[in-house]
């Protein structure tokens, strides 16, 4: 299979702009003739949570119709990182998974929400799962801040149980170490690929880090993006490892649930 990750800038509260960006992104990963794109982190808005009235997708309507004509225009599934949406009367910060004839796989809510960058004053969080079969593959998707929760990970991972982890940012440059170490250990831990995709440059508040990454099952890294430049980063996943090195060592079979609180 072979993923594209799209490490591209958003601007702030320009929700034209952004749609017209990832117009082009989604056009340049099917020329390199990936099968499934990612994008970041509300891309339609960034963190523009002061102006969420004005910026957030409505039930996510216009959100789900460009993706899912992109995804059939190009013939590519898509992982549509995610959008600042209103549901109700509650904003909410939306993943929409999308297969390459149009369908809407998922929709998912962040559930973890940063305090540290005041997401949980304007924002509620979601309250289930993330998984999905997408280009024949069994797959979860988190947002961000979710990475730093092993347990949830762990309780996606092992639902179906998945073979890809996506997970989409915005996530700033002083903690990127720590991004690349935690995404390593998701890896190793579920034996699985992560793929992931941060935004590159700055709000009024952080300046975000890049280094969008995919990682193999035994925690190599295959991609590593860069921090500032907006690029298309494409690989091939080959899932042959992960069937040697679940077989050799069951992790999800020797788990102990009942125990684990
Ligand atoms: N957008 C986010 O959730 C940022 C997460 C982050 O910066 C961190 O966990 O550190």
């Amino acid at each position: 299979m072979k993923v594209a990750l799209a490490q591209i800038d958003i601007q702030l509260a320009d929700v034209d702009k952004n749609e017209q960006r990832i117009m082009q992104a989604v056009a340049q990963a099917a020329d390199q003739e990936a099968d499934v794109v990612v994008l970041p982190e509300m891309w339609n808005s960034g963190y523009a949570l002061q102006r969420l009235k004005e910026v957030a997708d409505v039930g996510g309507t216009r959100t789900k119709q460009l993706l899912q004509s992109l995804s059939k225009e190009y013939d590519i599934n898509i992982v549509g990182g995610s959008v600042a949406t209103l549901k109700g009367q509650e904003f909410y910060n939306t993943m929409y998974v999308v297969s390459n004839d149009g369908q809407c796989l998922s929709e998912y809510d962040k559930v973890h929400l940063i305090g540290l960058m005041h997401e949980d004053r304007y924002m509620t969080a979601g309250s289930h799962l993330n998984t999905f079969e997408l280009a024949g593959t069994p797959s979860a998707g988190v947002i961000c801040y979710d990475i730093r929760f092993p347990e949830w990970v762990r309780t996606n991972m092992a639902q179906i149980p998945a073979k890809v982890l996506y997970v989409v940012a915005q996530w700033p440059i002083q903690r990127i170490e720590q991004w690349q170490v935690m995404l390593q250990s998701r890896a190793i831990e579920n034996q699985a690929y992560v793929v992931a995709v941060n935004r590159v440059g700055a709000d009024d508040d952080n300046t975000f880090g890049g280094r969008s990454l995919v990682i193999d099952p035994l925690g190599h890294i295959m991609i590593k993006g860069s921090a500032e430049k907006e690029e298309i980063y494409v690989t091939d996943i080959d899932f042959a490892q992960i069937d040697n090195i679940r077989g050799q060592m069951p992790i999800f079979l020797d788990r102990k649930p009942h125990l684990y609180r």
